[in-house]
């Protein structure tokens, strides 16, 4: 089991309370660092008190919400050792796992319904890191950071 934290904007609360429940129920260990109070924020500084958490060590994986999922997503990817990536299908969750090694899921809230959020969250948090070839592009990634 994980260590998962998530954060969101004011577009997002619902959807992540709903993930939190749902990962919980999972068996994982859940930081949720909110907000909970549904007045306009600015998602750039939830995404990177996110990412921060996963790059310290402090949580294994990260999950951002925001109204897209995107711009949450550039915060997040802005933090040293963070790979983020937004998906809206089960396939490409399988994907920044077991290809890209992500370490953190950023969701739109005003794209996907909870159902298949929550599919989407299961397939990320279900799927390993494949290692081999995709290692050595992972390594490339990592060679770009300062
Ligand atoms: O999706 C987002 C960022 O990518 C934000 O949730 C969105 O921009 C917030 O918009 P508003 O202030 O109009 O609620």
């Amino acid at each position: 089991m994980a260590r998962i934290v998530l954060s969101s904007d004011h577009a997002a609360i619902d959807l992540r309370q709903a993930i939190a429940k749902h990962i919980a129920e999972k068996g994982h260990e859940v930081e949720d660092i909110g907000p909970d109070i549904p007045e306009s924020t600015h998602y750039p500084k939830h995404g990177e008190a996110a990412a921060r958490k996963v790059a310290a060590g402090d949580c294994d994986l990260g999950i951002v919400v925001c109204g897209t999922g995107q711009g949450i997503m550039m915060a997040a990817n802005k933090v040293d050792g963070i790979r983020c990536g937004v998906c809206q299908d089960t396939f490409s969750a399988r994907m920044i796992r077991a290809h890209n090694d992500a370490n953190m899921l950023a969701l739109g809230a005003r794209v996907v319904g909870e159902g298949l959020a929550l599919e989407v969250v299961d397939a990320f948090l279900d799927t390993p890191f494949e290692g081999g070839r995709h290692a050595t592009r992972v390594d490339m990634i990592k060679a770009i950071e300062g």
